[in-house]
């Protein structure tokens, strides 16, 4: 395995499914019926679709859970049907919902599992548990002997993610990993997820039935109909200004323009900024960097940078030391995030600002209503201006075929 996981080094590989079709035991209808995709190397392709319409079933034959009946898969050009299922199980990462921890193994031994199955040492398994859970934000001091029941459901997930990368995999299977948590943890793990994979550039495929979740998350979208039908495969932005037809308008849903947000970065953008003082200033000297502007709101940073504490004049000037001054920064943001969580961030705080932070949660800048109102109406006029020119496009088509 040592030098499989050389050869690979962990970079994705393609993965071709060529009319896959699947019909359950005793069902009259196909589960899946006649599929054909590629995913491409290193890609997040999401599978998006109503219930039943076999998203997961489709999934599952990648890495042979469920045997296809007819069809032909590849995974880097091997033709899965003829490799060992297990051993085919073991080179692809699997994540599901609510993590699928084995409930009497410890978080350790649960993320060393398939390591150890394909015959890696104790020391390098258990280096690698530690490597793997501080890639997901676990202390691995605090969190490796733990019982998935002594974790919250979010850090459970980070563990089945964890686990599922243990054998550094090309490919990556995730069923709705991130369904049974509360809507702030599923972003964060969707963030932390989108963190790895810069770094990591594996092929997943990823299963939801969360649109705004299949537009964050990936490169493609395949959208599926009945029997896993392929009603549009394409770029989330095609798919969010064009979709293909109806069906998938109505699963685009309202708010595309709105939606598109989740396609754009913080970084994409022009960050404001405010007054700053740090902890050790005299709180004199952010008054007075405030000025006299009615509203106006500064911020006290750490020693290292870090934004502490939302303060206005009047709050800096009525304390004796800046670490008491105004309110706490409860919330902030990154250059990597989407102007959809930075609009969040904005909405749920009071003074309708959001700080962006750099990637050791130093100060960054601060994005407000404006900047993000200003990037939805340029979208807005991109859209229309795309729609226009179609329009004249097949126009110009449309009066060609009269006069001739
Ligand atoms: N083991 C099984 N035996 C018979 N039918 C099955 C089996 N598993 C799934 N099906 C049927 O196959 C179809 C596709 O199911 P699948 O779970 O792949 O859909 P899905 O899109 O993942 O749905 P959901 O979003 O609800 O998880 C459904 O009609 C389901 O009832």
């Amino acid at each position: 395995m040592a030098d499989d996981d050389k050869k690979t080094a962990g970079h994705g590989v393609e993965i071709k499914l060529e009319e896959v079709s699947k019909r359950y035991p005793g069902q009259k209808q196909a589960a899946v019926e006649s599929v054909t995709m590629t995913i491409p190397a290193g890609e997040t392709v999401v599978l998006v679709g109503p219930s039943g319409s076999g998203k997961t079933t489709t999934m599952r034959m990648i890495n042979r859970l469920i045997e296809p009946t007819s069809g032909k898969i590849t995974i880097g050009g091997q033709d899965v049907l003829g490799l060992d299922a297990d051993k085919l199980r073991r080179e692809i990462g699997y994540s599901i919902q609510q993590a699928g921890l084995f409930p009497h193994m410890t978080v350790g031994d649960n993320v060393g599992m398939v390591p150890g199955l394909v015959g890696w040492d104790k020391k390098r398994t258990s280096e690698r548990v530690d490597e793997m859970l501080d890639l997901v934000n676990l202390d691995p001091a605090e969190y490796r002997d733990r019982y998935p029941r002594q974790l919250s459901g979010g850090q459970q997930q980070r563990v089945g993610v964890a686990r599922a990368l243990a054998a550094n995999p090309p490919v990556l299977l995730m069923d709705e990993p991130f369904g049974a948590v509360d809507p702030i943890t599923r972003g964060v793990l969707q963030d932390e997820l989108m963190r790895l994979q810069a770094d990591l550039g594996k092929t997943i495929v990823f299963v939801t039935h969360d649109f705004d979740e299949a537009v964050k998350l990936g490169d493609r979208i395949a959208v599926l109909g009945e029997r896993s039908k392929i009603l549009q495969y394409d770029t989330p932005e095609a798919i969010l200004t064009n979709p293909a037809d109806d069906t998938v308008a109505g699963f685009v849903g309202a708010g595309a323009a709105l939606k598109q947000l989740t396609l754009r970065r913080v970084r994409e953008i022009e960050v404001g900024e405010v007054p700053t003082a740090t902890i050790d200033d005299a709180p004199s000297v952010l008054r007075e960097r405030l000025g006299t502007r009615r509203g106006a709101i500064g911020l006290v940073l750490d020693k290292r940078n870090r934004p502490l504490r939302w303060a206005t004049a009047r709050e800096a000037g009525s304390v004796s030391d800046l670490s008491r001054a105004g309110r706490p920064v409860e919330d902030s943001v990154s250059r990597a995030s989407t102007l959809q969580d930075a609009l969040e961030a904005i909405l749920t705080d009071d003074d309708g600002v959001a700080v962006v932070v750099g990637s050791r949660g130093e100060y960054v800048g601060v994005v407000d209503i404006d900047t993000v109102m200003n990037t939805i109406k340029a979208l807005r006029e991109e859209n229309a201006t795309d729609d226009a020119e179609e329009t004249a496009g097949s126009e110009a088509a449309g009066s060609g075929a009269d006069a001739s």
